[in-house]
Protein backbone atom coordinates (compact mmCIF):
# COMPACT_ATOMS: atom_id res chain seq x y z
CA UNK A 1 0.00 0.00 0.00
CA UNK A 2 1.21 3.43 -0.50
CA UNK A 3 0.02 5.79 1.65
CA UNK A 4 -3.43 3.89 1.44
CA UNK A 5 -4.05 3.65 -2.36
CA UNK A 6 -3.91 0.51 -3.05
CA UNK A 7 -2.00 -0.97 -5.75
CA UNK A 8 -4.69 -3.04 -7.40
CA UNK A 9 -6.17 -0.69 -9.73
CA UNK A 10 -9.85 -0.60 -9.48
CA UNK A 11 -11.53 -1.22 -12.94
CA UNK A 12 -13.06 1.61 -14.25
CA UNK A 13 -16.92 1.21 -14.71
CA UNK A 14 -19.48 2.78 -15.97
CA UNK A 15 -23.71 2.01 -15.92
CA UNK A 16 -25.92 3.87 -18.43
CA UNK A 17 -29.43 4.39 -18.91
CA UNK A 18 -32.22 5.35 -21.15
CA UNK A 19 -35.64 6.22 -20.15
CA UNK A 20 -37.89 3.23 -19.67
CA UNK A 21 -40.49 4.75 -22.08
CA UNK A 22 -44.24 4.14 -22.38
CA UNK A 23 -45.92 1.36 -24.32
CA UNK A 24 -48.80 2.94 -25.19
CA UNK A 25 -48.18 2.97 -28.74
CA UNK A 26 -45.62 1.97 -31.19
CA UNK A 27 -42.33 3.61 -30.67
CA UNK A 28 -41.08 6.42 -32.69
CA UNK A 29 -37.71 8.20 -33.61
CA UNK A 30 -37.11 10.30 -30.52
CA UNK A 31 -37.20 6.97 -28.81
CA UNK A 32 -34.46 5.79 -30.23
CA UNK A 33 -32.65 8.30 -30.34
CA UNK A 34 -32.34 8.34 -26.28
CA UNK A 35 -31.36 4.61 -26.78
CA UNK A 36 -28.56 5.57 -29.60
CA UNK A 37 -27.09 8.13 -27.06
CA UNK A 38 -26.77 5.92 -24.17
CA UNK A 39 -25.58 2.61 -26.52
CA UNK A 40 -23.13 4.64 -28.21
CA UNK A 41 -21.67 5.40 -24.94
CA UNK A 42 -21.99 1.93 -23.69
CA UNK A 43 -19.79 0.77 -27.02
CA UNK A 44 -17.46 3.51 -26.41
CA UNK A 45 -16.35 2.35 -23.29
CA UNK A 46 -16.36 -1.63 -23.94
CA UNK A 47 -13.88 -0.06 -26.61
CA UNK A 48 -11.91 1.78 -24.36
CA UNK A 49 -11.73 -1.39 -22.47
CA UNK A 50 -13.61 -0.53 -19.39
CA UNK A 51 -16.94 -2.03 -17.88
CA UNK A 52 -19.86 -1.14 -19.07
CA UNK A 53 -23.89 -1.54 -18.67
CA UNK A 54 -26.76 -0.09 -20.21
CA UNK A 55 -30.26 -0.67 -19.18
CA UNK A 56 -33.48 0.45 -20.98
CA UNK A 57 -36.87 -0.95 -21.40
CA UNK A 58 -40.82 0.00 -20.70
CA UNK A 59 -42.68 1.66 -18.10
CA UNK A 60 -45.79 -0.31 -17.91
CA UNK A 61 -47.79 1.13 -15.02
CA UNK A 62 -50.24 4.00 -14.66
CA UNK A 63 -53.42 5.03 -16.12
CA UNK A 64 -52.02 5.72 -19.74
CA UNK A 65 -51.27 2.23 -20.33
CA UNK A 66 -54.69 0.75 -18.36
CA UNK A 67 -57.21 4.01 -20.80
CA UNK A 68 -54.98 2.70 -23.65
CA UNK A 69 -55.31 -0.76 -23.33
CA UNK A 70 -58.98 -0.53 -22.73
CA UNK A 71 -59.26 1.83 -25.74
CA UNK A 72 -57.85 -1.40 -27.54
CA UNK A 73 -60.24 -3.94 -25.96
CA UNK A 74 -57.37 -5.38 -23.72
CA UNK A 75 -58.86 -6.92 -20.05
CA UNK A 76 -55.58 -6.77 -18.42
CA UNK A 77 -53.34 -3.83 -18.94
CA UNK A 78 -50.58 -6.66 -18.76
CA UNK A 79 -51.28 -8.52 -22.16
CA UNK A 80 -51.37 -4.93 -23.79
CA UNK A 81 -48.57 -4.43 -22.40
CA UNK A 82 -47.34 -7.77 -23.33
CA UNK A 83 -47.99 -6.68 -26.86
CA UNK A 84 -46.27 -3.37 -27.18
CA UNK A 85 -43.01 -3.72 -25.20
CA UNK A 86 -41.84 -6.06 -28.10
CA UNK A 87 -42.00 -3.21 -30.31
CA UNK A 88 -39.27 -1.37 -28.33
CA UNK A 89 -37.25 -4.53 -28.56
CA UNK A 90 -37.50 -5.03 -31.87
CA UNK A 91 -36.61 -1.07 -32.35
CA UNK A 92 -33.46 -1.50 -30.67
CA UNK A 93 -32.41 -5.18 -32.27
CA UNK A 94 -33.25 -3.17 -35.74
CA UNK A 95 -30.90 -0.89 -34.77
CA UNK A 96 -27.93 -2.74 -32.67
CA UNK A 97 -28.74 -0.64 -29.29
CA UNK A 98 -27.18 -3.19 -27.66
CA UNK A 99 -28.23 -3.15 -24.38
CA UNK A 100 -27.21 -5.14 -20.97
CA UNK A 101 -30.98 -5.60 -19.58
CA UNK A 102 -34.25 -4.32 -20.78
CA UNK A 103 -36.44 -3.89 -17.52
CA UNK A 104 -39.91 -3.95 -17.68
CA UNK A 105 -41.78 -2.08 -14.06
CA UNK A 106 -44.07 -5.18 -14.25
CA UNK A 107 -40.84 -7.48 -13.43
CA UNK A 108 -41.53 -9.20 -9.98
CA UNK A 109 -37.66 -7.91 -8.89
CA UNK A 110 -38.82 -4.19 -10.16
CA UNK A 111 -41.97 -4.26 -7.90
CA UNK A 112 -39.95 -5.98 -5.20
CA UNK A 113 -37.55 -3.17 -5.28
CA UNK A 114 -40.30 -0.48 -5.26
CA UNK A 115 -42.04 -1.57 -2.58
CA UNK A 116 -38.29 -1.50 -0.52
CA UNK A 117 -38.79 2.18 -1.63
CA UNK A 118 -41.21 3.32 -0.10
CA UNK A 119 -41.07 1.33 2.83
CA UNK A 120 -37.45 3.41 3.32
CA UNK A 121 -38.98 6.63 2.30
CA UNK A 122 -42.16 5.96 5.00
CA UNK A 123 -39.99 4.87 7.81
CA UNK A 124 -37.78 7.79 7.46
CA UNK A 125 -40.77 10.13 7.70
CA UNK A 126 -41.14 11.29 4.49
CA UNK A 127 -44.20 9.76 3.40
CA UNK A 128 -47.57 10.58 4.97
CA UNK A 129 -51.47 10.68 4.50
CA UNK A 130 -53.55 13.54 3.42
CA UNK A 131 -56.28 14.75 1.20
CA UNK A 132 -55.27 16.04 -2.65
CA UNK A 133 -56.46 18.54 -4.37
CA UNK A 134 -55.57 20.45 -7.74
CA UNK A 135 -55.48 20.64 -11.12
CA UNK A 136 -54.43 17.08 -12.87
CA UNK A 137 -53.58 15.86 -16.09
CA UNK A 138 -53.97 11.91 -16.76
CA UNK A 139 -51.76 12.18 -19.78
CA UNK A 140 -48.72 13.29 -17.64
CA UNK A 141 -49.89 11.47 -14.87
CA UNK A 142 -49.24 14.35 -12.55
CA UNK A 143 -50.62 17.22 -10.80
CA UNK A 144 -49.30 20.75 -11.42
CA UNK A 145 -49.34 23.74 -8.96
CA UNK A 146 -51.97 26.66 -10.12
CA UNK A 147 -49.27 29.01 -11.25
CA UNK A 148 -48.62 26.73 -14.68
CA UNK A 149 -52.39 26.70 -15.13
CA UNK A 150 -53.82 28.41 -18.46
CA UNK A 151 -56.97 28.80 -19.97
CA UNK A 152 -56.70 26.55 -23.16
CA UNK A 153 -57.09 28.97 -26.00
CA UNK A 154 -58.50 27.28 -28.50
CA UNK A 155 -61.56 25.95 -25.98
CA UNK A 156 -62.80 28.00 -23.02
CA UNK A 157 -63.73 25.24 -21.19
CA UNK A 158 -60.57 23.54 -21.07
CA UNK A 159 -57.64 24.00 -19.41
CA UNK A 160 -53.53 23.06 -19.87
CA UNK A 161 -50.87 23.10 -17.64
CA UNK A 162 -47.72 25.51 -19.49
CA UNK A 163 -44.92 22.58 -18.70
CA UNK A 164 -46.40 20.11 -21.89
CA UNK A 165 -49.61 21.97 -22.89
CA UNK A 166 -51.12 19.11 -22.05
CA UNK A 167 -55.53 18.84 -20.70
CA UNK A 168 -55.88 19.33 -16.71
CA UNK A 169 -58.82 19.09 -14.88
CA UNK A 170 -59.49 19.49 -11.26
CA UNK A 171 -59.40 17.35 -8.88
CA UNK A 172 -60.12 16.06 -5.45
CA UNK A 173 -58.32 12.57 -3.90
CA UNK A 174 -57.38 11.22 -0.40
CA UNK A 175 -53.92 9.65 -0.77
CA UNK A 176 -49.88 9.62 0.02
CA UNK A 177 -48.03 12.47 -0.05
CA UNK A 178 -44.22 12.59 -0.10
CA UNK A 179 -42.27 15.53 1.56
CA UNK A 180 -40.86 17.27 -1.63
CA UNK A 181 -40.94 20.39 -0.12
CA UNK A 182 -38.12 19.38 2.28
CA UNK A 183 -35.65 19.22 -0.41
CA UNK A 184 -36.30 22.67 -1.87
CA UNK A 185 -32.87 23.66 -0.24
CA UNK A 186 -30.99 20.63 -0.13
CA UNK A 187 -31.34 20.03 -3.65
CA UNK A 188 -30.12 23.72 -4.78
CA UNK A 189 -27.11 22.84 -2.36
CA UNK A 190 -26.66 19.44 -4.57
CA UNK A 191 -26.68 20.28 -7.65
CA UNK A 192 -24.77 23.90 -7.20
CA UNK A 193 -22.00 21.71 -5.51
CA UNK A 194 -21.96 19.17 -8.14
CA UNK A 195 -21.86 21.17 -11.38
CA UNK A 196 -22.19 18.19 -13.62
CA UNK A 197 -25.21 16.21 -11.83
CA UNK A 198 -26.98 17.89 -14.55
CA UNK A 199 -25.83 17.81 -17.53
CA UNK A 200 -25.74 20.16 -19.98
CA UNK A 201 -25.07 23.79 -18.12
CA UNK A 202 -28.08 24.95 -19.70
CA UNK A 203 -30.61 22.67 -17.82
CA UNK A 204 -28.81 22.74 -14.69
CA UNK A 205 -29.65 26.70 -14.59
CA UNK A 206 -33.15 26.07 -15.58
CA UNK A 207 -33.75 23.71 -12.65
CA UNK A 208 -31.64 25.86 -10.42
CA UNK A 209 -34.04 28.59 -11.71
CA UNK A 210 -37.11 26.37 -11.12
CA UNK A 211 -36.13 25.29 -7.70
CA UNK A 212 -35.54 29.25 -6.88
CA UNK A 213 -38.42 30.52 -8.00
CA UNK A 214 -41.14 27.57 -7.63
CA UNK A 215 -40.16 26.43 -4.46
CA UNK A 216 -41.40 22.79 -4.05
CA UNK A 217 -44.94 21.32 -2.69
CA UNK A 218 -45.25 18.14 -1.45
CA UNK A 219 -46.33 15.52 -3.88
CA UNK A 220 -49.10 13.34 -4.04
CA UNK A 221 -47.29 9.79 -4.39
CA UNK A 222 -50.67 7.67 -4.66
CA UNK A 223 -53.99 7.46 -6.17
CA UNK A 224 -57.22 5.33 -5.48
CA UNK A 225 -57.10 2.18 -6.42
CA UNK A 226 -60.58 2.31 -7.99
CA UNK A 227 -59.56 4.65 -10.39
CA UNK A 228 -55.93 3.62 -10.37
CA UNK A 229 -56.16 -0.16 -10.94
CA UNK A 230 -52.79 -0.59 -12.95
CA UNK A 231 -49.89 -0.16 -10.57
CA UNK A 232 -48.48 -1.39 -7.83
CA UNK A 233 -49.96 -1.38 -4.34
CA UNK A 234 -48.97 0.96 -1.52
CA UNK A 235 -47.41 -1.58 1.03
CA UNK A 236 -49.90 -2.03 3.47
CA UNK A 237 -52.97 -0.53 1.91
CA UNK A 238 -54.07 -1.76 -1.59
CA UNK A 239 -56.72 0.89 -1.26
CA UNK A 240 -54.35 2.88 -2.65
CA UNK A 241 -51.37 2.16 -5.65
CA UNK A 242 -48.93 4.28 -6.30
CA UNK A 243 -47.65 7.47 -8.25
CA UNK A 244 -46.40 5.74 -11.48
CA UNK A 245 -43.26 8.10 -11.25
CA UNK A 246 -42.55 6.54 -8.01
CA UNK A 247 -42.71 3.07 -9.82
CA UNK A 248 -41.10 3.92 -13.01
CA UNK A 249 -37.48 5.96 -11.66
CA UNK A 250 -37.09 3.05 -9.03
CA UNK A 251 -36.31 1.26 -12.23
CA UNK A 252 -32.90 2.40 -11.99
CA UNK A 253 -31.81 1.18 -8.88
CA UNK A 254 -33.45 -2.38 -9.65
CA UNK A 255 -31.42 -3.17 -13.22
CA UNK A 256 -28.56 -3.45 -11.32
CA UNK A 257 -29.24 -5.43 -8.84
CA UNK A 258 -31.69 -3.29 -6.75
CA UNK A 259 -31.36 -0.89 -3.21
CA UNK A 260 -30.17 -3.94 -1.03
CA UNK A 261 -27.72 -4.97 -3.80
CA UNK A 262 -26.27 -1.14 -3.63
CA UNK A 263 -26.86 -0.64 0.05
CA UNK A 264 -24.86 -3.98 0.74
CA UNK A 265 -22.05 -3.74 -1.82
CA UNK A 266 -22.88 -7.26 -2.37
CA UNK A 267 -21.95 -9.04 -5.86
CA UNK A 268 -25.03 -9.42 -7.73
CA UNK A 269 -25.53 -12.02 -10.49
CA UNK A 270 -28.61 -12.93 -11.20
CA UNK A 271 -29.83 -10.61 -14.65
CA UNK A 272 -27.19 -9.29 -16.94
CA UNK A 273 -25.76 -11.30 -20.24
CA UNK A 274 -22.94 -9.61 -20.40
CA UNK A 275 -21.17 -9.91 -17.57
CA UNK A 276 -21.66 -12.54 -15.10
CA UNK A 277 -21.81 -10.62 -11.70
CA UNK A 278 -21.53 -7.23 -10.83
CA UNK A 279 -19.08 -6.96 -8.06
CA UNK A 280 -19.64 -3.75 -6.25
CA UNK A 281 -23.30 -2.45 -7.17
CA UNK A 282 -22.75 0.28 -5.15
CA UNK A 283 -19.65 1.40 -7.71
CA UNK A 284 -21.93 1.37 -10.44
CA UNK A 285 -24.77 3.19 -8.76
CA UNK A 286 -22.08 6.12 -8.42
CA UNK A 287 -21.32 5.87 -11.43
CA UNK A 288 -24.77 5.38 -13.17
CA UNK A 289 -25.65 8.53 -15.85
CA UNK A 290 -29.03 8.79 -16.66
CA UNK A 291 -30.03 10.17 -20.15
CA UNK A 292 -33.58 11.61 -20.34
CA UNK A 293 -35.52 14.29 -22.94
CA UNK A 294 -35.96 17.53 -21.86
CA UNK A 295 -39.64 16.74 -21.17
CA UNK A 296 -39.16 14.88 -18.13
CA UNK A 297 -36.12 16.42 -16.47
CA UNK A 298 -38.20 17.62 -13.46
CA UNK A 299 -38.80 14.20 -12.41
CA UNK A 300 -34.89 12.87 -13.11
CA UNK A 301 -33.51 15.89 -11.44
CA UNK A 302 -36.09 16.57 -8.95
CA UNK A 303 -37.78 13.87 -7.76
CA UNK A 304 -35.74 11.28 -8.03
CA UNK A 305 -32.91 12.62 -6.23
CA UNK A 306 -35.23 14.14 -3.46
CA UNK A 307 -36.95 10.10 -3.15
CA UNK A 308 -33.13 8.81 -2.90
CA UNK A 309 -31.97 10.83 -0.72
CA UNK A 310 -35.33 10.55 1.20
CA UNK A 311 -34.57 6.87 1.56
CA UNK A 312 -31.21 7.43 2.64
CA UNK A 313 -29.69 6.03 -0.64
CA UNK A 314 -26.88 7.68 -2.87
CA UNK A 315 -27.75 9.69 -5.80
CA UNK A 316 -26.25 8.80 -9.12
CA UNK A 317 -23.60 10.08 -11.18
CA UNK A 318 -25.14 12.68 -13.39
CA UNK A 319 -28.58 13.29 -15.83
CA UNK A 320 -27.84 14.26 -19.17
CA UNK A 321 -30.98 15.90 -20.78
CA UNK A 322 -31.13 16.01 -24.41
CA UNK A 323 -33.53 18.19 -26.52
CA UNK A 324 -36.25 17.27 -28.85
CA UNK A 325 -36.94 15.72 -32.10
CA UNK A 326 -39.43 18.28 -33.60
CA UNK A 327 -41.61 17.48 -36.74
CA UNK A 328 -44.02 20.83 -37.56
CA UNK A 329 -42.66 22.88 -34.83
CA UNK A 330 -43.97 20.43 -32.21
CA UNK A 331 -41.97 17.72 -30.68
CA UNK A 332 -42.67 14.21 -32.07
CA UNK A 333 -44.79 12.27 -29.96
CA UNK A 334 -47.05 9.17 -29.52
CA UNK A 335 -49.78 10.88 -28.60
CA UNK A 336 -49.94 13.54 -31.35
CA UNK A 337 -48.64 11.11 -33.79
CA UNK A 338 -46.74 13.61 -35.97
CA UNK A 339 -43.63 10.97 -35.88
CA UNK A 340 -41.01 9.50 -37.97
CA UNK A 341 -40.94 5.85 -38.10
CA UNK A 342 -37.46 4.61 -37.74
CA UNK A 343 -38.38 0.90 -39.12
CA UNK A 344 -39.45 2.80 -42.34
CA UNK A 345 -36.01 5.15 -42.84
CA UNK A 346 -33.94 1.75 -42.06
CA UNK A 347 -35.62 -0.31 -44.52
CA UNK A 348 -34.71 2.35 -47.23
CA UNK A 349 -31.44 3.85 -45.51
CA UNK A 350 -30.48 1.27 -43.57
CA UNK A 351 -29.37 1.56 -40.00
CA UNK A 352 -25.91 3.01 -39.46
CA UNK A 353 -26.46 5.60 -41.48
CA UNK A 354 -29.87 6.62 -39.56
CA UNK A 355 -27.87 6.13 -36.13
CA UNK A 356 -25.14 8.94 -37.61
CA UNK A 357 -27.92 11.12 -38.94
CA UNK A 358 -29.18 11.45 -35.84
CA UNK A 359 -26.21 11.91 -33.77
CA UNK A 360 -24.99 14.40 -36.52
CA UNK A 361 -28.02 16.73 -36.56
CA UNK A 362 -27.92 17.14 -32.69
CA UNK A 363 -26.95 18.18 -30.10
CA UNK A 364 -28.20 17.99 -26.22
CA UNK A 365 -29.12 21.60 -26.48
CA UNK A 366 -30.82 22.21 -29.39
CA UNK A 367 -33.80 20.44 -30.78
CA UNK A 368 -33.31 18.69 -34.21
CA UNK A 369 -35.65 18.88 -37.29
CA UNK A 370 -35.96 15.30 -39.05
CA UNK A 371 -34.88 16.53 -43.21
CA UNK A 372 -34.97 12.86 -45.11
CA UNK A 373 -32.84 14.16 -47.64
CA UNK A 374 -29.96 15.03 -45.73
CA UNK A 375 -30.11 11.60 -44.33
CA UNK A 376 -29.88 10.26 -48.20
CA UNK A 377 -27.01 12.78 -48.64
CA UNK A 378 -25.39 11.08 -45.67
CA UNK A 379 -25.82 7.69 -48.02
CA UNK A 380 -24.17 9.83 -50.20
CA UNK A 381 -21.03 10.80 -48.38
CA UNK A 382 -20.34 7.53 -46.63
CA UNK A 383 -20.70 5.96 -50.42
CA UNK A 384 -18.32 8.54 -52.49
CA UNK A 385 -16.33 9.70 -49.55
CA UNK A 386 -15.30 6.92 -47.57
CA UNK A 387 -16.09 3.55 -49.39
CA UNK A 388 -14.75 5.25 -52.34
CA UNK A 389 -11.21 5.89 -50.69
CA UNK A 390 -11.18 2.18 -49.42
CA UNK A 391 -12.19 1.08 -52.82
CA UNK A 392 -9.63 2.94 -54.52
CA UNK A 393 -6.50 1.74 -52.22
CA UNK A 394 -7.95 -2.01 -52.48
CA UNK A 395 -7.66 -1.94 -56.17
CA UNK A 396 -5.61 -4.85 -58.20
CA UNK A 397 -3.24 -1.43 -59.40
CA UNK A 398 -1.87 -1.36 -55.57
CA UNK A 399 -0.38 -3.75 -52.92
CA UNK A 400 -1.81 -2.89 -49.39
CA UNK A 401 -0.13 -5.80 -47.93
CA UNK A 402 3.25 -5.28 -49.28
CA UNK A 403 2.57 -1.28 -48.26
CA UNK A 404 1.34 -2.48 -44.44
CA UNK A 405 4.82 -4.96 -43.88
CA UNK A 406 7.13 -2.57 -44.79
CA UNK A 407 5.89 1.04 -43.50
CA UNK A 408 4.07 -0.43 -40.23
CA UNK A 409 7.82 -0.59 -39.19
CA UNK A 410 8.51 2.68 -37.27
CA UNK A 411 12.22 2.56 -39.20
CA UNK A 412 10.66 2.75 -42.47
CA UNK A 413 9.75 6.90 -42.64
CA UNK A 414 6.21 7.49 -44.60
CA UNK A 415 8.08 9.51 -47.55
CA UNK A 416 6.29 10.69 -50.11
CA UNK A 417 8.77 13.10 -53.26
CA UNK A 418 7.12 16.43 -52.98
CA UNK A 419 7.24 19.02 -49.93
CA UNK A 420 3.51 19.58 -50.52
CA UNK A 421 2.50 16.71 -50.52
CA UNK A 422 4.73 15.60 -47.57
CA UNK A 423 3.40 18.27 -45.53
CA UNK A 424 0.09 16.90 -46.71
CA UNK A 425 0.96 13.31 -45.65
CA UNK A 426 2.77 14.76 -41.90
CA UNK A 427 -0.17 16.85 -41.11
CA UNK A 428 -2.65 13.37 -41.54
CA UNK A 429 -0.30 11.78 -39.38
CA UNK A 430 -0.85 14.63 -36.80
CA UNK A 431 -4.32 14.36 -37.52
CA UNK A 432 -4.99 10.70 -37.07
CA UNK A 433 -2.17 10.79 -33.98
CA UNK A 434 -4.66 13.40 -32.26
CA UNK A 435 -8.00 11.84 -32.76
CA UNK A 436 -8.54 9.26 -30.61
CA UNK A 437 -8.40 11.78 -27.16
CA UNK A 438 -10.16 13.99 -29.00
CA UNK A 439 -13.21 11.94 -29.91
CA UNK A 440 -12.40 10.06 -26.31
CA UNK A 441 -13.74 13.70 -24.63
CA UNK A 442 -15.99 14.33 -27.04
CA UNK A 443 -17.60 11.28 -26.52
CA UNK A 444 -17.47 11.29 -22.70
CA UNK A 445 -19.09 14.84 -22.51
CA UNK A 446 -21.79 13.73 -25.05
CA UNK A 447 -20.89 15.91 -28.10
CA UNK A 448 -20.90 13.31 -30.77
CA UNK A 449 -21.86 15.74 -33.02
CA UNK A 450 -18.79 17.74 -33.04
CA UNK A 451 -16.84 13.89 -32.77
CA UNK A 452 -18.15 13.47 -36.03
CA UNK A 453 -17.20 16.28 -37.90
CA UNK A 454 -13.43 15.25 -37.02
CA UNK A 455 -13.88 12.23 -38.33
CA UNK A 456 -15.03 13.71 -41.72
CA UNK A 457 -12.65 16.26 -41.59
CA UNK A 458 -10.14 13.15 -41.58
CA UNK A 459 -11.64 11.32 -44.18
CA UNK A 460 -11.79 14.66 -46.36
CA UNK A 461 -7.97 15.16 -45.93
CA UNK A 462 -7.15 11.51 -46.45
CA UNK A 463 -8.82 12.24 -49.61
CA UNK A 464 -7.48 14.72 -51.15
CA UNK A 465 -4.37 13.69 -50.11
CA UNK A 466 -5.29 10.79 -52.50
CA UNK A 467 -6.56 12.62 -55.00
CA UNK A 468 -3.26 15.15 -54.75
CA UNK A 469 -0.77 12.33 -54.67
CA UNK A 470 -2.16 9.85 -57.88
CA UNK A 471 -0.46 6.97 -56.68
CA UNK A 472 -1.83 5.31 -59.95
CA UNK A 473 1.41 7.70 -61.33
CA UNK A 474 4.06 7.03 -58.62
CA UNK A 475 6.64 4.09 -58.54
CA UNK A 476 6.17 1.52 -55.88
CA UNK A 477 8.02 2.18 -52.67
CA UNK A 478 5.85 5.91 -52.62
CA UNK A 479 2.52 4.24 -53.70
CA UNK A 480 2.83 1.81 -51.03
CA UNK A 481 3.62 4.90 -48.47
CA UNK A 482 0.14 6.73 -50.24
CA UNK A 483 -2.06 3.70 -49.54
CA UNK A 484 -0.47 3.03 -46.64
CA UNK A 485 -1.78 6.75 -45.10
CA UNK A 486 -4.80 6.54 -46.74
CA UNK A 487 -5.40 2.76 -45.02
CA UNK A 488 -4.27 3.93 -42.16
CA UNK A 489 -6.94 6.48 -41.73
CA UNK A 490 -9.47 4.06 -42.50
CA UNK A 491 -8.52 1.66 -40.36
CA UNK A 492 -8.19 3.84 -37.52
CA UNK A 493 -11.44 5.73 -38.55
CA UNK A 494 -13.31 2.59 -38.47
CA UNK A 495 -11.73 1.40 -34.87
CA UNK A 496 -13.37 4.72 -33.77
CA UNK A 497 -16.79 5.04 -35.09
CA UNK A 498 -17.70 0.93 -34.39
CA UNK A 499 -19.78 2.19 -31.40
CA UNK A 500 -21.46 4.64 -33.90
CA UNK A 501 -21.80 2.54 -36.86
CA UNK A 502 -21.24 -1.32 -35.48
CA UNK A 503 -21.76 -2.58 -39.14
CA UNK A 504 -20.41 -0.08 -41.52
CA UNK A 505 -17.20 -0.29 -39.61
CA UNK A 506 -17.00 -3.84 -39.63
CA UNK A 507 -17.99 -4.02 -43.29
CA UNK A 508 -14.82 -1.35 -43.72
CA UNK A 509 -12.44 -3.71 -41.70
CA UNK A 510 -13.23 -6.83 -43.15
CA UNK A 511 -12.45 -5.02 -46.49
CA UNK A 512 -9.22 -4.05 -45.52
CA UNK A 513 -8.78 -7.73 -43.70
CA UNK A 514 -8.35 -6.25 -39.98
CA UNK A 515 -8.44 -9.24 -37.84
CA UNK A 516 -11.19 -9.30 -35.21
CA UNK A 517 -8.85 -9.49 -32.57
CA UNK A 518 -7.15 -6.12 -33.79
CA UNK A 519 -10.07 -4.04 -33.53
CA UNK A 520 -10.11 -2.60 -29.92
CA UNK A 521 -9.00 0.98 -28.62
CA UNK A 522 -5.25 -0.52 -28.71
CA UNK A 523 -4.77 -0.43 -31.93
CA UNK A 524 -5.58 3.13 -33.00
CA UNK A 525 -2.20 4.41 -32.96
CA UNK A 526 -0.86 4.52 -36.55
CA UNK A 527 1.22 1.06 -37.42
CA UNK A 528 -0.12 -0.20 -34.61
CA UNK A 529 -1.68 -3.00 -36.34
CA UNK A 530 1.13 -4.61 -38.83
CA UNK A 531 -0.77 -7.62 -40.33
CA UNK A 532 -3.65 -6.26 -42.18
CA UNK A 533 -4.18 -6.25 -45.93
CA UNK A 534 -3.68 -9.43 -46.84
CA UNK A 535 -5.83 -10.27 -50.13
CA UNK A 536 -7.39 -6.99 -50.15
CA UNK A 537 -6.69 -5.98 -53.43
CA UNK A 538 -7.68 -9.19 -54.85
CA UNK A 539 -9.84 -8.66 -57.76
CA UNK A 540 -13.82 -9.36 -57.44
CA UNK A 541 -14.06 -8.32 -53.73
CA UNK A 542 -17.03 -6.26 -52.77
CA UNK A 543 -17.51 -2.89 -52.60
CA UNK A 544 -17.85 -2.09 -48.79
CA UNK A 545 -20.43 0.31 -48.81
CA UNK A 546 -23.33 0.45 -51.59
CA UNK A 547 -25.12 3.63 -52.47
CA UNK A 548 -28.80 3.55 -52.08
CA UNK A 549 -31.38 5.01 -54.36
CA UNK A 550 -33.26 8.46 -53.46
CA UNK A 551 -36.45 7.92 -51.96
CA UNK A 552 -37.96 11.38 -52.15
N1 LIG B 1 -39.52 13.87 -30.07
C1 LIG B 1 -38.63 13.31 -29.27
N2 LIG B 1 -37.34 13.64 -29.38
C2 LIG B 1 -36.40 13.07 -28.59
N3 LIG B 1 -36.69 12.17 -27.65
C3 LIG B 1 -37.96 11.80 -27.48
C4 LIG B 1 -39.01 12.33 -28.28
N4 LIG B 1 -40.18 11.76 -27.91
C5 LIG B 1 -39.88 10.90 -26.92
N5 LIG B 1 -38.56 10.91 -26.66
C6 LIG B 1 -37.84 10.12 -25.66
O1 LIG B 1 -38.82 9.34 -24.98
C7 LIG B 1 -38.98 9.82 -23.64
C8 LIG B 1 -40.45 9.86 -23.27
O2 LIG B 1 -41.07 8.74 -23.78
P1 LIG B 1 -42.62 8.70 -24.05
O3 LIG B 1 -42.93 7.27 -24.20
O4 LIG B 1 -43.34 9.50 -23.03
O5 LIG B 1 -42.69 9.39 -25.50
P2 LIG B 1 -43.77 10.28 -26.19
O6 LIG B 1 -43.80 10.01 -27.64
O7 LIG B 1 -43.51 11.71 -25.79
O8 LIG B 1 -45.09 9.73 -25.60
P3 LIG B 1 -46.44 10.45 -25.32
O9 LIG B 1 -46.83 11.18 -26.54
O10 LIG B 1 -47.30 9.26 -25.02
O11 LIG B 1 -46.15 11.34 -24.13
C9 LIG B 1 -38.39 11.21 -23.66
O12 LIG B 1 -37.93 11.63 -22.40
C10 LIG B 1 -37.24 11.02 -24.61
O13 LIG B 1 -36.20 10.36 -23.96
Amino acid sequence: MLFGRSLIQRRLVSHITSPIFYPNAKPHLGHLYSSLICDVFHRWKLLQGEESLFTTGTDEHGLKIQLASEKNGFQNPKHFADKLYSDFIILDKSFNINFTRFIRTTDADHIKNVEKLWKLCHERGFIYQGEHKGWYSVSDETFYPESKIIEDPVNARKYLNTETNNEVIYHSENNYFFKLSHFNDILIDYIQSNPKFIYPEVRRVQVLNELRNNRLQDLSISRPSFRLKWGIDVPGDPSQKMYVWFDALCNYLTSIGGIDAVVNNEPYNKLLHTIKEIQSPRDWWNNTTHVIGKDIIRFHTIYWPSFLMAAGLPLPKQVVVHSHWICNGTKMSKSLGNVVDPLLMKKYYGSDPMRWFLLENTQLEEDGDFQEDKLFLLTEMFASKWGNLVSRCCSPKFNLQRAVQFFSNKKNALLVNSETLQNEADNLVKKLGDLPSLVDKKMNDFQTASALRHVWSTINDANAFMQNAEPWTKEPIEQDAIIFLCMETSRILSILCQPIIPDLAAKLLDRIDVGKEKRTADFLRIRADTTYGVGSNMKGRKVPIKRVTRRI
